[in-house]
Order: structure tokens, then C-alpha cells, then sequence
């Protein structure tokens, strides 16, 4: 993460991240609404996966090759043994518990994507364009992961500012006082009213003509490339709670 690169790790910088990581998806999103649902690319073929998971499978090995994965963020799909990196890479500063490589809640995110959320931004249809379908739902998941797998960077800085807050539950094992320690329901409420609007400013077609000061509106939400309420949505039922999931596993094996 950026925010652990150098500089204290601080909530307030884990957050900017996280505001930045929004940019990533709504563009994901926007990106992946140009195809219709293409169907056919998600159900298995005789003997092999779907498209979608070949490419997954196939791109992460090419990523991996050239050095991606290296960071507690970057998490790859489908539980793959990858390749090491061809290249030598940076590093990055080890602010984490060592843990914090094996927290991973991707197959969620995996059948939230497919199931839930493709439906519900993508038109129905099958234009046949399947490669470029899949390559951009590589791009949604990846976006999504890595900002739900930011949780980790979070958990680590509610921890350390009130160690004394988090021991007792730890301790307790007590995932339900660690949800309430760390949940910030007014925070939320600005994740969500702000995707919104970001999904509404990118997703508007932009032509010479438009008028200064025009209203952005629910009035014109259905011009919009995606709807601006399933962002909203994709946080507050799915994107929030998954990034909860993955600061509360953290924290429970913060003491070992
Ligand atoms: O900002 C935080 O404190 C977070 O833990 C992140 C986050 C989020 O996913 O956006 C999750 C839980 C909080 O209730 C508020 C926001």
C-alpha cells in the first residue's frame, strides 16, 4: 500500500488510499458496463473452467511473473500457487503482522462479483466478445480485492492507536466487540454518498455541449454509464462489510 510506503501509517493516510482505491473501481465498473452480461464466458467448458477463470488463472501468472503479489494487498484468486517474479522487486516496508499474508476473503469476493453484482450493472445480452469481457472483469475483481484487502492496513492502525481497546477482545476471541471496536458508521455513510457521486461525475458522457453548472442529479442518473445507486449499494452491502471481515481476521491473530 502507498499509504505504508515510507512515511508513519496513519488512519487518516490508510483512508485517502481508500478514497483513491474507489476511483480504480467506479472506472472498473464503468469499463466492464460497456460489454453486455456475455453469459457464456462464466460457465465451464468440457474439461476446463469458464473463460473467466482461465483468463484469470492465465493473467495472474503473467502478473506474478513480472512482480505483482508481493504486497499483503495484492491478493491473487482462485487459491493458485504462483510463479515467482522474474524481476528483482522493490520491497515494501513491512508494517504488518507476518500474518497478514495469509488474510484472504477473494472467494467472496469471487461469488459477490459473479453472482450478485454482475447482474446488476451489466445489460442482459451476449455480444460474443469474451476475451475482452473477462479481461475486464480481471480488472473489477482486482480492484475490488486489493481495496477490501486494504482492511488489513486499517485494522493494523486501529491497533496500534488503543492497543489497550483491542487486547480484551483479541484475547476473547470475540468477533462481534471487534466489529463494533472498529466500526465507524458515519464514516460509512460518506463512503457511500461519495462513490455515488463518483460513479455519477465519471459516468456521465461528456460532450462539448454540456451547459456550465448543469444539476448532477438523481434526474440524470440514467445517463449515467453505471447506476450511481449500485455503487452506493456495492458498498454498503458487500465492499464494507467484506473490508470488516478482513480487519476483524486480522486483528484476531494480531496478539500471536
Ligand atoms: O475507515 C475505517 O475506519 C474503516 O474501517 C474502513 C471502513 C470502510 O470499509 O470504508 C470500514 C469500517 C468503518 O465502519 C468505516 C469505514
Amino acid at each position: 500500500m502507498d499509504a505504508g510506503g515510507g512515511e508513519q501509517l496513519s488512519l487518516a493516510a490508510v483512508r485517502d488510499q481508500l478514497i483513491r482505491e474507489e476511483d480504480s473501481i467506479v472506472f472498473a465498473l464503468i469499463e466492464r458496463a460497456k460489454r453486455p452480461r456475455n453469459a457464456p464466458a462464466y460457465s465451464a467448458a468440457a474439461g476446463c473452467g469458464s473463460v473467466a477463470e482461465f483468463f484469470v488463472r492465465e493473467a495472474q501468472v503473467l502478473h506474478a511473473k513480472a512482480g505483482h503479489y508481493q504486497k499483503p494487498e495484492d491478493v491473487p484468486f482462485l487459491s493458485q500457487d504462483l510463479p515467482p517474479p522474474v524481476f528483482p522487486t522493490k520491497g515494501y516496508p513491512k508494517v504488518l503482522h507476518p500474518f497478514a499474508s495469509s488474510v484472504c476473503v477473494n472467494d467472496a469476493i469471487w461469488k459477490m462479483y459473479f453472482n450478485e453484482l454482475l447482474p446488476l450493472f451489466t445489460a442482459d445480452g451476449d455480444d460474443g466478445n469474451y476475451a475482452e469481457t473477462v479481461a475486464l472483469d480481471f480488472a473489477c475483481l482486482q480492484a475490488l480485492s486489493r481495496r477490501i484487502h486494504c482492511g488489513k492496513y486499517v485494522a493494523e492502525v486501529k491497533f496500534k492507536d488503543a492497543p489497550q481497546d483491542y487486547s480484551p477482545p483479541i484475547r476473547a476471541k470475540d468477533n462481534n466487540a471487534l466489529m463494533n471496536l472498529l466500526t465507524f458508521t458515519a464514516v460509512e455513510e460518506k463512503v457511500k454518498k461519495r462513490v455515488e457521486k463518483k460513479a455519477r461525475i465519471f459516468g456521465q458522457n461528456v460532450t462539448l455541449e454540456d451547459s456550465v453548472g448543469k444539476p448532477h442529479g438523481d434526474t440524470c442518473d440514467s445517463h449515467c454509464k453505471v447506476d450511481p445507486k449500485v455503487l452506493s449499494k456495492l458498498y454498503d452491502i458487500w465492499v464494507m462489510p467484506l473490508t470488516k471481515d478482513v480487519e476483524v481476521e486480522y486483528l484476531l491473530r494480531r496478539l500471536n
